[in-house]
């Protein structure tokens, strides 16, 4: 126990420095409102415009509001109050959603398509979970399904040259769903645990590019049915709002399993991940609070919804 407890420390303070720029918008919003007021109807309203102001949706700033009237209505209220109610209300719609990955635990290979827009840091993070899965003994291949950018695929045979995995590439333009096809072929071949195919980013309304992203998740099937077993979907923390159509887009595609929300760290708009969770109920896998491979956090509602709200961990 006294082993962990470092550690701990050290990743709530790097989660809320990630967070910093979010969760100052908030507790701004939040002071702007509070200066020792009483609860009436008037400040819990000034309240729920500035909690969805940032990002944080309609819902969860009438949740925070509701629960602040049930108990404190006509009583003086302090900012810190105001942020307890909040992250507890944000830890209430997160903590069912957690979920960290354990790749290649069950089924194997198992077969995880990341997909998202472009630069929502699909590549970024794919090298990133390779390199923990590595890390923990576990094989995997890396596929540069971005058959569109010769840097994406350059990327991938970075990761794979760090980690020391396989990296399953073409010419530029090829068939990406072909690609994906021989690469499951090949991981089962040589008895891996994880296949992991980045796709070339593409904005929700390009629906050529979208039906791409269907045909490979079509033929995944036709080598097995459970495949693809998971479906990331990388969301760029620094969009806000705009996420939710984006999760909207790739739900009715690819079938997503869950999503992974990326550069909270140069964003005041992370209340948007209380915004999708809400909205579709996905499993949230991990988070990114930067650009080094430590910076991928697997996601804790509780930690998360503290740092946004300006908390000290509980
Ligand atoms: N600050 C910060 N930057 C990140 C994070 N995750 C990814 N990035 C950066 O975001 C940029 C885009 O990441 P990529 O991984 O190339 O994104 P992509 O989705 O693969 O991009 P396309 O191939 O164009 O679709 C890179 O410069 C990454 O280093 C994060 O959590 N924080």
């Amino acid at each position: 126990m006294s082993d962990n407890a470092p550690k701990k420390v050290g990743f709530f303070s790097r989660l809320a420095a990630g967070l910093r720029r979010s969760s100052s918008g908030i507790a701004e919003s939040v002071t702007a409102v509070f200066t020792k007021k009483k609860l009436d109807a008037a400040t819990l309203e000034e309240l729920e415009d500035a909690l969805i102001a940032a990002d944080l949706g309609a819902n969860t700033a009438m949740r925070v509001t509701e629960r602040l009237a049930k108990d404190r209505f006509d009583k003086e209220v302090t900012d810190e109050e105001v942020k307890e109610a909040l992250a507890e209300t944000i830890a209430e719609t997160l903590t069912p959603l957690e979920a960290p990955l354990d790749i290649g635990a069950s089924v194997k290979p198992e077969v995880v398509l990341f997909v998202g827009v472009n630069g929502s840091g699909k590549t970024t993070t794919l090298g990133k979970i390779a390199a923990r899965l590595k890390a923990e003994g576990r094989s995997c291949l890396l596929v540069a399904g971005d058959t569109f950018r010769a840097a994406a695929v350059e990327q991938i045979a970075v990761w794979g040259e760090r980690s020391g995995l396989p990296v399953e590439k073409r010419d530029l333009g090829a068939d990406s769903a072909g690609l994906a096809y021989d690469a499951v072929q090949r991981a089962r071949r040589e008895s891996l645990d994880a296949v992991l195919i980045d796709t070339a980013g593409r904005l929700q309304n390009r629906t050529e590019l979208m039906d791409e992203l269907r045909k490979i998740v079509r033929v995944l099937a036709k080598l097995d049915e459970t495949a693809p077993h998971r479906v990331i979907l990388v969301l760029d923390g620094t969009v806000g709002s705009n996420a939710l159509s984006q999760a909207e887009a790739f739900l009715e595609a690819a079938r997503v399993t869950g999503l992974i929300m990326t550069k909270l760290d140069g964003t005041a708009k992370g209340g948007a991940l209380v915004q999708v969770a809400e909205k579709f109920a996905l499993p949230i896998h991990a988070i990114g609070i930067g650009e080094g491979i430590d910076d991928l956090q697997p996601f804790n509602a509780n930690a998360f919804a503290r740092a946004i709200a300006g908390l000290e961990e509980a």
